[in-house]
């Protein structure tokens, strides 16, 4: 059986530029991504995609300004637990991001993502985020390299999505 952990992703973007962070430490370290984590504890979903915006880059966000656009799933050879990744994206927020001791933020254009330096998983889901689509993909590895198997599906609604994930 697999253990589920919750996580966020928070992108913040507009027509012609993303925000991503070099990750200086821990899970997915050396690599491009939007800024998120793990729950804290009485913690909503949005409330933790705010803090950790906050914690690694510096920025202010409105909970009702995020806009949950994906959900993705990664499981791991030989590892019971599966993570599950909420992600979010906005234009709307406060501030100028700044290095911290976890992430440091660089703006990209839009058609020079550095795919070769993130996730391999992103290659296969940013497009349709940056078609702004909705989208729900698992990933399934082995080690943190290699993509064994992988599906991927657009969404109408991730309010539907999740009601139907619960029932
Ligand atoms: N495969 C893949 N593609 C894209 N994004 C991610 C992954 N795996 C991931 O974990 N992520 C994202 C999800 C989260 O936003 C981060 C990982 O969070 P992490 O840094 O481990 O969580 P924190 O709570 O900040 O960790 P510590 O502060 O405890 O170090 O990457």
């Amino acid at each position: 059986m697999l253990l589920k952990k919750v996580y966020t992703l928070v992108f913040i973007r507009n027509d012609t530029k993303i925000l991503l962070g070099w990750k200086k430490r821990g899970f997915g370290v050396n690599q491009w991504n939007g800024f998120g984590g793990k729950l804290e504890p009485n913690e909503t979903i949005q409330e933790a995609a705010v803090r950790e915006l906050k914690e690694e880059c510096c920025l202010s966000v409105k909970t009702a300004d995020l806009r949950n656009i994906g959900h993705l799933e990664f499981t791991f050879e030989d590892d019971p637990v599966m993570m599950d990744v909420r992600v979010f994206s906005t234009n709307m927020y406060e501030g100028v991001p700044k290095e911290t001791e976890e992430m440091c933020p660089k703006w990209f254009d839009l058609d020079r993502i550095p795919f070769d330096d993130m996730w391999p998983d992103d290659k296969f889901w940013f497009p349709y985020m940056l078609k702004n689509k909705l989208f729900y993909a698992k990933f399934h590895y082995k080690g943190f390299d290699t993509i064994l198997h992988y599906n991927i599906e657009e969404l109408e609604s991730m309010e539907d999505f999740y009601a139907k994930k619960s029932t």
